[in-house]
Parts: C-alpha cells; sequence; structure tokens
C-alpha cells in the first residue's frame, strides 16, 4: 500500500520572512494529515522554514541542487547543504529547469543519484509538452525521461524515490490533464519502471500528478489507482486551499 504524498512547489514566490509566516499558518491549517506533505520553498528560506515546521508532520524540501559535493559551481547549491538545512526531499528535473535552464536527463540522473547518497529523496519530474502531445510523442517523450533519469539506479533505490508526472501544458496553465489522461500516463510510468527494475519497485515507486492541481480536482485526481499524490504549483501558495488538497477525499 503506497501512502500518498502531497508536495506544495512554491517556485520563485515569497521572500523568507514571507514563507517562514505562511508556513506557520499552514501549520495550524494542516493537522493530523493521513498523508505525507512536503512544502518546498526557495533556498533562502529553507532554514526558517524549517524551523518553523520543526515539530510538525510537514517535511522540507528544496527544488533543486547541484550534484557535486563542493566545489568552483557559482550560484548551485550541493545536496549536503540540503540536508544541513533541513530537508527531506528535493524536486529534481522540472520542466522549467529543463525548459528555462537546458537541464538534461544525464544531468537529472547525476542529481537523482546524489540526492540519495545524501538521504535525500528525489521527487523526479517527468512529462511532455504540448506539441509532443499532440504528435502522439507522450509515450516517447516520458519513457525515455524516466529510463534517462532512473538510469543504472538499484531496485531499491527506485522504490524509495518519488515520480512527478507534470505534463508541460498543464501547468500554471488551469488546464489540468483529465483525472482518465493522468491515469494512463502515470500507469505507462510504473510499467516503465517495472521494465526497468522489476515489478517489486513498480509497486512500491509513489507517483504524483502535477499541472493545474486545485481544490476542485484533486479528488478525481487521488481516484486514480496510479496516481499517488500531488505536486502542486499555484495551489499551494494558498493555506485554506492547499490544506484542502491535503485533506483529499
Ligand atoms: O509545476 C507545478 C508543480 O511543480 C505545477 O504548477 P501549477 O500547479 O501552478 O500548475
Amino acid at each position: 500500500m503506497r501512502k500518498p504524498i502531497i508536495a506544495g512547489n512554491w517556485k520563485m514566490h515569497k521572500t523568507a520572512t514571507a514563507s517562514e509566516a505562511f508556513a506557520r499558518d499552514l501549520c495550524d491549517n494542516i493537522t493530523g494529515a493521513a498523508v505525507d506533505v512536503v512544502i518546498c520553498p526557495n533556498f533562502t528560506a529553507l532554514l526558517p522554514v524549517g524551523i518553523a515546521i520543526k515539530e510538525t508532520p510537514i517535511k522540507l524540501g528544496a527544488q533543486n541542487m547541484h550534484w557535486e559535493e563542493q566545489g568552483a559551481f557559482t550560484g548551485e547549491i550541493s545536496p549536503a547543504m540540503l540536508q544541513d538545512s533541513g530537508c527531506d526531499y528535493v524536486i529534481v528535473g522540472h520542466s522549467e529547469r529543463r525548459q528555462y535552464f537546458a537541464e538534461t536527463d544525464e544531468a537529472v540522473n547525476k542529481k537523482v543519484k546524489a540526492a540519495l547518497a545524501h538521504n535525500l529523496t528525489p521527487i523526479v519530474c517527468v512529462g511532455e509538452m504540448l506539441a509532443q502531445r499532440e504528435a502522439g510523442q507522450t509515450q516517447t517523450i516520458v519513457g525515455a525521461q524516466v529510463r534517462g533519469g532512473l538510469a543504472g539506479l538499484s531496485a531499491e533505490a527506485v522504490a524509495s524515490l518519488v515520480i512527478a508526472y507534470e505534463p508541460v501544458w498543464a501547468i500554471g496553465t488551469g488546464r489540468t490533464a483529465s483525472a482518465v489522461d493522468a491515469q494512463e500516463v502515470c500507469r505507462f510510468i510504473r510499467d516503465t519502471v517495472a521494465a526497468l527494475v522489476g515489478q517489486g519497485s513498480a509497486d512500491c515507486v509513489r507517483i504524483q500528478y502535477g499541472g493545474s492541481v486545485k481544490a476542485d480536482n484533486i479528488d478525481e485526481l487521488m481516484a486514480q489507482p496510479d496516481i499517488d499524490g500531488a505536486l502542486v504549483g499555484g495551489a499551494s501558495l494558498d493555506t485554506k486551499t492547499f490544506a484542502r488538497i491535503v485533506n483529499f477525499q
């Protein structure tokens, strides 16, 4: 039985001060959640938010990281730094990183391995662009991203991580994939994982859907057999809405 996991990706929103206040408000609104809850603020907010949620079940995640331990990589942050800041999770290969910062499957793979080596659970993002979906290439693209991102990992490692299916055309557009379409791709991702490392891991790995998840579509999405959670952008920036998403039916 896979425990659902709902994560909020705050992207480049909220200062550290605003993030801390928001996190405290969130703690008051999310009590006794039956699911894993993760919030991913910007780097400068990790420490204060980590302190704000310390005695609560809410976990801390980062939005990106470098794969190296340390070194001359101006502007980057290492897995050890994230761990030291209180992170348990890190988002890897978000489509905005792939699109605007030229992140490749090879880089994603290095980041996934580095995260696991530092006891950080990677949330590995995959998803096709609109033109690719319309050209009937969804499975080709998503399959290659899954195989590339998870290359060389043991069955046990794959079982421990989280995969987020985020169709690029559904991110921030208000255009959610239908629950049936999302289920179909999440099922395909699970089958791809099974072919890669075996059915046992495929049965354990948690797969989130992301892309315009809102309070009014979460229930239908979570009712799908292969959707184990959500990676929420815009709707995670409102306390009441995010609390409602976490408390899906
Ligand atoms: O990119 C996303 C989460 O990582 C989804 O963003 P929205 O929920 O704003 O569409």
